[in-house]
C-alpha cells in the first residue's frame, strides 16, 4: 500500500460511531492490546506482496469506477440506485410538511444532496468481509470523497483526497486498504502493508477503532503506536506482526528506525522518514487528486483558547458536524489580546457572532464547563477558566508579551445553537482535547 493513501487521514476525536467497538480507554490512559491475535498459516510467498502498487505513475480520470475485480475477491454485483434507499436517519419525511417540500426533498435526494452519493457500498467490488462490516455499521451510501476516490484505490492507484471534516474521508481510505491486504493475503508474518499516519494520538485512536470495525471480518492484523504508549509493549506487538498500522508520526518513526521486530520491507519508508504532509504534495509520482468541496453545519465546539493556526481551528471545529447533514456550532472563548486571531478566522471567511462578557460571569462558566466535564468523564478533566492561573502555554506567553497581568472581558464567539460540546480546555498545565458529548 502506498504510504499515499494515508494522507486522507486527518482523524477523528469524538465522533459517535453508530455501533461502537470497544474503544481503546481515553488518551490519559494505557490503550488495550491494539492488536488481533489473528497470524494464519498462509502459504503464499512474499513475492505475492510485491504486487503491492505503489508503483503507479499514471493519473486515473476523475470518476472512473473501478471496473476490474482481482482474483478470489467476493464482488458484488451492480445494484439499481433507488432514491429509497437511503439511510435510516433520512428515510422519515416529517408529517405535515407542504407537498411542495416534499417533491422539492425527494427531487434533492435523488440528485444525491449533501455529501452523500447516490452510489451504493454494495456497488463497490469489495469482498463480502468487508461489504458486511460496512453493512453492520449502518452505511449504504457513499460520500462525495469516498465515491470518488474509493475506485482508484482499489486499483492500487495512489490518491491525494482533500474534503472537509467530517466528509467520510476515513472509511475512504480505510476501505480500500483493507482490500488490498486482504487480496494480498497478508498475514502477521508478513509484517506492516498499510500504515495510516494521523497527526495526534487521539486520531490515531479513532482510526483505529473505523479499522478495527470495518475489519472484524478479516483474518488481517490491526494495531496502533502512538505518542505517550508504552514503547515496549507497542515494540512486542509490532514484532507479532500488525498488517495494518495506525500511528503518531514521532512514535513511527521510533518504531522504524529502532524497534527490530518491526517487518515493514513492503513499504517505502524512507517515504515515512521524511514524512510531513506538505512533502507529500511535492511527490514526484502524481496521485489521483480527489477533492471534494461539501457543505454542512456543525454541531458545538468549545475552544478555550485560540489555537496557534487558523486552519487548527477550523479542524477542531470539525470534530463536530460529522458525517451527513451533520449540525453544530462553535464557541471560542477569547482574550482581549488574542482578538487579532479574528482576523486570521475572517480571512479564512469563518463567520462569526461576537459576544461580550463581563469577569463576574466568567465563574458561572466555569461551573457549567465542570458539570458538562462531568457527564462524560470518570475523572472529568479539569477545564479551568481561572484566566489568571490558566495553564495555556499560549496563553502564559501571550500574557508576556503584551505585559498583562489582568484579563477582565474574554470575548465568546458562537454561532448556532448547542447540541455537543467538545472542549479544548487547559488540563493543568497540558493542552490536550477532550471530547464530551454532554451539553453545556
Ligand atoms: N458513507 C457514509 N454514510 C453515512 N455516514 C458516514 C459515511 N461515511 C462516514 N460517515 C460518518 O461520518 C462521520 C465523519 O466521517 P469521518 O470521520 O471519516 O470524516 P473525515 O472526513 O475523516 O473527518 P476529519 O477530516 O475531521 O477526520 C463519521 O461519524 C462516520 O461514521
Amino acid at each position: 500500500m502506498s504510504p499515499a493513501g494515508a494522507t486522507m487521514s486527518s482523524g477523528k476525536p469524538s465522533k459517535k460511531r453508530k455501533q461502537p467497538v470497544s474503544a481503546p480507554p481515553e488518551s490519559d490512559s494505557e490503550p488495550e492490546e491494539s492488536v488481533y491475535d489473528t497470524a494464519s498459516d498462509d502459504e503464499e510467498e512474499m513475492q505475492e506482496l510485491e504486487q503491492v502498487s505503489d508503483e503507479e505513475e499514471e493519473e486515473e480520470e476523475e470518476g472512473a469506477q473501478a471496473q476490474e475485480q482481482e482474483e478470489g475477491i467476493d464482488g458484488k454485483e451492480e445494484e439499481e440506485v433507488e432514491v429509497k434507499e437511503r439511510p435510516k436517519k433520512e428515510k422519515k419525511e416529517k408529517k405535515g410538511v407542504k407537498k411542495g417540500k416534499e417533491e422539492k426533498k425527494e427531487k434533492k435526494k435523488g440528485e444525491g444532496t449533501g455529501i452523500l452519493t447516490n452510489k451504493l457500498f454494495s456497488e463497490l467490488p469489495i469482498s463480502e468481509l468487508t461489504a458486511s462490516a460496512i453493512k453492520e455499521m449502518n452505511y449504504t451510501h457513499l460520500t462525495q470523497i469516498q465515491a470518488r476516490s474509493i475506485p482508484h484505490l482499489l486499483e492500487g492507484k495512489d490518491v491525494m483526497g482533500a474534503a472537509k471534516t467530517g466528509s467520510g474521508k476515513t472509511l475512504a481510505f480505510l476501505i480500500p486498504a483493507i482490500e488490498l491486504l486482504y487480496q494480498l493475503h497478508f498475514s502477521s508474518r508478513n509484517g506492516t502493508g498499510v500504515i495510516v499516519v494521523c497527526p495526534t494520538r487521539e486520531l490515531a485512536i479513532q482510526t483505529y477503532n473505523v479499522a478495527k470495525e470495518l475489519m472484524k471480518n478479516h483474518s488481517q492484523t490491526l494495531g496502533f503506536v502512538i505518542g505517550g504508549n508504552n514503547r515496549r509493549s507497542e515494540a512486542d506487538q509490532l514484532a507479532r506482526g500488525v498488517n495494518l498500522l495506525v500511528a503518531t508520526p514521532g512514535r513511527l518513526l521510533d518504531h522504524l528506525q529502532n524497534t527490530k521486530g518491526f517487518i515493514y520491507k513492503r513499504l517505502k519508508v524512507e517515504k515515512f522518514a521524511k514524512l510531513s504532509f506538505e512533502k507529500n504534495e511535492e511527490s514526484k509520482e502524481k496521485p489521483v487528486y480527489v477533492g471534494v468541496d461539501d457543505d454542512k453545519s456543525k454541531d458545538y465546539i468549545v475552544q478555550y483558547d485560540p489555537p496557534d493556526e487558523p486552519k487548527d481551528y477550523i479542524h477542531r471545529v470539525g470534530r463536530t458536524a460529522r458525517g451527513d447533514k451533520g449540525k453544530g456550532s462553535a464557541l471560542l472563548f477569547l482574550l482581549p489580546q488574542e482578538l487579532r486571531f479574528l482576523i486570521y478566522l475572517k480571512a479564512a471567511r469563518v463567520t462569526l457572532t461576537e459576544y461580550e462578557f463581563s469577569q463576574k460571569h466568567v465563574p458561572n462558566l466555569q461551573s457549567h464547563l465542570d458539570v458538562a466535564a462531568s457527564f462524560c468523564f470518570t475523572n472529568p478533566p479539569k477545564v479551568n477558566l481561572d484566566l489568571e492561573s490558566s495553564a495555556s502555554k499560549h496563553r502564559k506567553k501571550m500574557r508576556k508579551v503584551v505585559g498583562r497581568g489582568m484579563v477582565s472581558a474574554p470575548q465568546i464567539l458562537t454561532e448556532g445553537k448547542t447540541r455537543m460540546v467538545v472542549i479544548n480546555g487547559s488540563l493543568q498545565d497540558s493542552r490536550e482535547e477532550h471530547s464530551l458529548s454532554g451539553v453545556l
